[in-house]
């Protein structure tokens, strides 16, 4: 497994959340990460970002030719899963992945975030290869948010734009209340998920759960926000983060989400649609392990197909939900 995709991984732990909770995703997260990537990753040398780039310019990513298959798949009943996708993610961009179950949404997010290396094409970053990069640079520029409760690592002081994040957070008090303050060093849990430690059994997940059970009980919501703000995050991808979420928590993390966009690329894939839906600069909409649409809301509810089947769908779907009124959606 690649070194980014690991040390991305954040949390969203609700405030107050138990030991158990996070330990269960650190299980959940051990399953996730035992998968055999399809090639070891060499690192190259290239720095992110590159010297002298202007600051505060979410990271340009695009797809050329991208073709996918399982590597358990390879070679026996084959079935590609992601059939010769190009496009571009513009700098800063808000992008939400929508489409059917099964489509690829998941599998996308994971060749974005260095998880599995396509079985053909190629993935640029500002115009160059992504192998090309230095890995720990992008691992520092990228923050993948999943259902997976992780929790990183990090100091406070590390991080600061922290007030305004604790602010976010609701964590401003309580931190100040801490022995050391913004020096609390967030103790645990990985910075890298290296190849070595998979090689290393079973062993380094009670050293995790270990670290875990040390660590301060610090809402992972303020650890994410801080992590976002600390200014060296260029690409964050959200992968369905609200779907145990009512529609106000939803609707609240979004809004949170929005206000540390700047110099981000934002990627989110999600079964809703509302308010991701209709503020993004691009939707990708997925069928069968192909991009079938792209544009805006507007834009491809005009062009009446995959999206705006599904939109449709979804939309019959919550009027005939009796307590749709009282959930309040803007779809
Ligand atoms: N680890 C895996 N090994 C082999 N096939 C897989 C693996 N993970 C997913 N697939 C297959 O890849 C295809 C795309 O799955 P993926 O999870 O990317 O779709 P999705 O659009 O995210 O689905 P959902 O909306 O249900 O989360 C599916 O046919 C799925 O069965």
């Amino acid at each position: 497994m690649s070194q980014t995709t690991g040390s991305v991984l954040l949390s969203l732990v609700p405030q107050n959340s138990h030991l158990s909770q996070y330990t269960n995703g650190v299980k959940k997260l051990y399953t996730g990460i035992d998968m055999k990537p399809s090639v070891k990753f060499e690192t190259g040398d290239t720095p992110y970002p590159p010297p002298g780039e202007e600051k505060n310019i979410g990271m340009h990513i695009e797809l050329r030719n991208v073709t996918f298959q399982y590597p358990e798949t390879q070679g026996t009943q084959a079935k590609v899963v992601i059939h010769d996708v190009s496009f571009t993610l513009p700098s800063s961009s808000f992008v939400v992945i929508v489409g059917e179950n099964g489509s690829g949404k998941t599998t996308l997010v994971k060749l974005l975030t260095g998880l599995f290396r396509p079985t053909s094409g190629n993935i640029l970053i500002h115009g160059i290869d992504v192998y090309q990069y230095k890995m720990s640079d992008l691992t520092n520029a990228s923050a993948l948010l999943t259902q997976n409760h992780t929790i990183f690592p990090m100091t406070i002081a590390e991080n600061i734009g922290v007030g305004e994040a604790a602010e976010l957070g609701g964590a401003r008090t309580f931190i100040e209340g801490l022995l050391d303050g913004y020096e609390t060093v967030l103790k645990p849990v990985e910075t890298a998920w290296s190849t070595k430690r998979l090689s290393e059994g079973v062993d380094w997940l009670k050293k995790v759960m270990d670290e875990v059970e040390r660590s301060k009980d610090i809402s992972g919501d303020v650890r994410t926000f801080m992590r976002l703000s600390s200014g060296h995050v260029r690409l964050v991808v959200v992968d369905e983060p609200t779907s145990a979420m009512d529609p106000a928590g939803e609707y609240e993390l979004f809004q949170k989400l929005r206000l540390m966009r700047e110099g981000k690329t934002m990627v989110f894939v999600t079964h809703r649609f509302g308010h991701l839906t209709k503020h993004a600069d691009l939707i990708l909409c997925m069928k069968e392990g192909k991009i079938v649409e792209e544009g805006t809301h507007h834009e491809l509810i005009q062009k009446n197909g995959e999206y705006h089947k599904l939109y449709d769908i979804q939309a019959r779907a919550f009027v005939d939900t009796p307590d749709a009124a009282a959930t309040g959606s803007d779809t």
